[in-house]
């Protein structure tokens, strides 16, 4: 029976937190340990104090209502070529190369924010909500700032704001809120839970992400051996992991995305995930893992997704550490995991030539049919 991922859980907010300690521990848990066992995600207690319980709460309210909103509606915002809008099922694929049918989820990407008002069309149900979730993605944005903050100090950047500054909130960017809905799988039953997935084997393309999910919910995992041949081992994550059970939220989870990975020489490693059926009832069978205690996928699932991205014009170009330029990759510079760089041979690309690479490769429906009406 395959273990819940051990991954560290930090406490960033603290009153008394010492910021340089703070750094210190969320580094050697994200290189040492992390590299260790080879998972790039961490849990940040909540304490309610970055982001309130409430505002945690409400933004999954309201993508219940959201997702509940008729058809039609939510067609009227489908996702564009600039990753805002409404994903409906199937249509994103994030494991091309295994999956045989798109994943088993409803999306909606909210980008920016003009002061409280949406920049993007959004379902009518929503529309009295607007401040509320552009306050919910700026606090996101600035709990991620934090957290690159924290990197610099860690690593040794000058000047320690080096990622954070990259991230001024008022510049353009690929910033994303996304609201996830997962159906229960009673209500999908062409899925076949031995072999599909709810989402796609995948890591996060940009800098770092940060995840909320309910408690009781099951299927996210990460791979545990990803430089082994086959078959992959998958770890799963649990929700509420031990001794934070009587925290007032869940913990939010933090990983590391491409981007960053790349931008900091491999030192920061990006996990490569998905989200299973696995606890679901019709997987009984399935040689996929088993979940956490308490946890099951016979539910609907919802999870707010946070991808913190750099200003479109930030390039990726050496990070001012010494740290990150004496790492060689050490035990990370597996050949495989090298192979597998996009992005090893490439010129210094800037954060939206980065971003841009990735989107066409995982909606591919979307890019062939623009190509198709641009001929
Ligand atoms: O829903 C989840 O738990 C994970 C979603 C995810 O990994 C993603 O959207 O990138
Ligand atoms: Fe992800």
């Amino acid at each position: 029976m395959p273990e819940a991922a051990a991954i560290p859980i930090i406490d960033i907010s603290a009153e008394e937190a010492d910021q340089a300690q703070v750094a210190k521990e969320l580094l050697f848990s994200w290189t040492r340990v992390a590299a260790a066992v080879e998972y790039g995600f961490i849990y940040i207690k909540n304490s309610g104090r970055d982001i309130s319980v409430e505002q945690i709460e409400n933004a999954f309210n309201l993508s219940r209502t959201l997702f509940s909103s008729p058809l039609e509606d939510k067609q009227r915002c489908k996702i564009e070529k600039n990753n805002r809008g409404w994903s409906g099922m199937h249509t994103e694929t994030l494991d091309p190369e295994t999956q045989r049918v798109g994943d088993f989820k409803e999306g909606f990407n909210f980008g920016p924010f003009a002061g409280s008002k949406a920049t993007q069309p959004i379902p009518a149900s929503i529309e009295p909500h607007q401040a509320e979730l552009a306050a919910f993605r700026f606090a996101c944005h600035s709990l991620c700032r934090k957290l690159l903050l924290l990197f610099g100090i860690g690593l040794g950047v000058s000047p320690p704001d080096f990622f954070s500054t990259a991230h001024a909130p008022e510049k353009p960017s690929g910033s994303i809120l996304r609201f996830l809905y997962y159906p229960p799988p009673s209500s999908t039953p062409t899925a076949r839970p031995d072999q599909d997935v709810r989402a796609g084997a995948h890591s996060d393309y940009g800098s770092i992400t940060l995840l909320f999910r309910l408690r009781g919910q099951a299927g996210l995992e990460i791979l545990k051996t990803p430089s082994s041949p086959s078959p992959p081992e998958w770890a799963p994550v649990p929700v509420c992991p031990p001794g934070t059970e009587a925290d007032p939220a869940s913990p939010i989870l933090v990983n590391i995305g491409d981007l960053l990975s790349y931008w900091t020489n491999g030192l920061l490693r990006s996990t490569v995930h998905r989200v299973s059926f696995a606890g679901s009832d019709s997987n009984s069978d399935s040689s996929s893992t088993t979940t956490p205690n308490s946890e099951s996928s016979t539910d609907p699932r919802y999870s707010l997704v946070y991808f913190c991205h750099p200003a479109d014009d930030t390039p990726l170009s050496a990070v001012p550490s010494e740290r990150v330029r004496s790492f060689n990759g050490g035990d990370l510079a597996d050949a495989d995991a090298k192979t597998k760089n996009p992005y090893a041979e490439r010129k210094v690309l800037t954060a939206n030539e980065h971003l841009q690479m990735r989107l066409r490769a995982s909606y591919l429906e979307l890019y062939d049919r623009e190509d198709r009406e641009k001929k």
